[in-house]
């Protein structure tokens, strides 16, 4: 496995041996995320139907939060996240911004219109058009902090990961976790999302110092898979067909958990930082990528929160640090309990109606 630094460059002999397992007597497995938080704006048959938080770091956040190990007694997971924003940010108390806050710049947040067609998520047809309507300032060399990281994950979505400072990000970290998208993204006079092959930008010389390197079905003919994969493992996604894991030698196919797709953001993100919590608790690389599909499975299948966004008017009266609590049933109770149950009986149903699920959540070499 490529470690991400050179060998004289900032790390010891034989480092490469544990890639992310903190060596004895390190408390802290300190990771580096770098890419902006921005502004989604979700559009369905040309009606807006969501603004929310995005941006890769807001979603990988929240993953490492929840399944990074961490050592006993300390609230948060050890990682620092390097994002900009402009003084228009709507989220700065959203937990991820609140917990990990952006650099201000005088540049408008980076903000998204996803438009949505209403195709099921799938390999071979894109579910969204992205378009980028602001753009932020880049993130450079000189925003990183100056100390060593057990990992990093460069994780941009408008260009703002620079070459040097993903070069910078490889000095910094013993290992680097590359999403495809912040390298090869293109943006046309409108803000249209496009690609362009990864072996045309400054980036390709860095690969062979890049220890995983991310791409979505959609990415992966600019990413070059046979030619990357000589450089560094490189993970394919498939929406819910689970993922492939190519390197020089061999490949895996990892297969999916059931979901019920209701929004695709932020799955390929969701799954990048399962997969690197894996390695974190020193997991193989197929068994890492399980919890990749694990997380991204959950980041799609929002049923819960839409259940409750269908069935409950949002209460004007906050309750939990309130006094406002009841213990009765509500007049929603029946259609709650109804509508819960119904989709807790349809995860093992769909598991059952979709042969590809069959083995979901297994591993087979290819
Ligand atoms: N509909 C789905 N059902 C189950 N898992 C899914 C689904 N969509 C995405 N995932 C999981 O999330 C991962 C990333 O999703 P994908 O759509 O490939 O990424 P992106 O959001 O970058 O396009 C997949 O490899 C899979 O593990
Ligand atoms: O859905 P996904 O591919 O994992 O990642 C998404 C990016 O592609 C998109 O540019 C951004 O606006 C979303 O918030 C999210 O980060």
């Amino acid at each position: 496995m490529p470690l991400a630094a050179e060998p004289d460059d900032t790390h010891e002999e034989g480092e490469d041996q544990q890639l992310l397992l903190a060596k004895k007597g390190e408390p802290t497995l300190e990771g580096l995320v770098v890419g902006s938080y921005c502004h989604d704006v979700l559009i369905r048959g040309g009606r807006v139907v969501g603004e929310t938080l995005g941006g890769a770091a807001a979603f990988v956040s929240n993953v490492l939060d929840a399944a990074s190990p961490r050592e006993a007694e300390q609230g948060e997971a050890p990682f620092v996240v390097v994002s900009k924003v402009g003084r228009d940010f709507a989220y700065a108390s959203a937990p991820a911004p609140a917990r990990r806050p952006p650099l201000l710049c005088a540049s408008p947040t980076t903000s998204f219109h996803a438009q949505f067609s209403d195709a099921a998520a799938s390999a071979h047809a894109p579910d969204r058009e992205l378009r980028r309507v602001h753009a932020c300032d880049p993130i450079y060399p000189a925003d990183l902090p100056d100390r060593r990281f057990a990992y990093g994950l460069a994780v941009g979505v408008a260009g703002e990961v620079l070459p040097e400072t993903l070069e910078r990000m490889i000095r910094l970290c013993r290992a680097v976790l590359v999403d495809a998208q912040a390298l090869i993204r293109a943006f046309d006079g409108d803000g249209a999302v496009g690609h362009v092959a990864l072996e045309d930008t400054p980036y390709a010389r860095l690969l062979p110092r890049v220890a995983f390197l991310k791409a979505s079905s959609e990415e992966a003919p600019y990413v070059g898979v046979e030619t990357a994969r000589r450089r560094c493992c490189v993970i394919v996604t498939d929406g819910r067909d689970g993922c492939r894991l190519y390197w020089d030698g061999g490949e895996a196919r990892v297969a999916p958990f059931p979901a019920v797709q209701v929004d695709p953001t932020g799955a390929g993100d969701s799954f990048l930082a399962g997969f690197a919590a894996g390695l974190l608790w020193g997991l193989s690389a197929t068994d890492a990528a399980l919890l990749g599909n694990f997380f991204g499975a959950a980041a799609v299948s929002q049923a819960v929160k839409e259940i409750l966004e269908e069935k409950i008017a949002k209460r004007s009266s906050p309750c939990i640090n309130g006094t406002t609590f009841t213990f009765d049933r509500s007049s929603v109770h029946d259609e709650l309990h109804a509508a819960l149950q119904e989709a807790a009986r349809l995860i093992p149903e769909q598991q059952q109606a979709d042969p590809t699920n069959g083995n979901c959540g297994d591993i087979c070499s290819v």
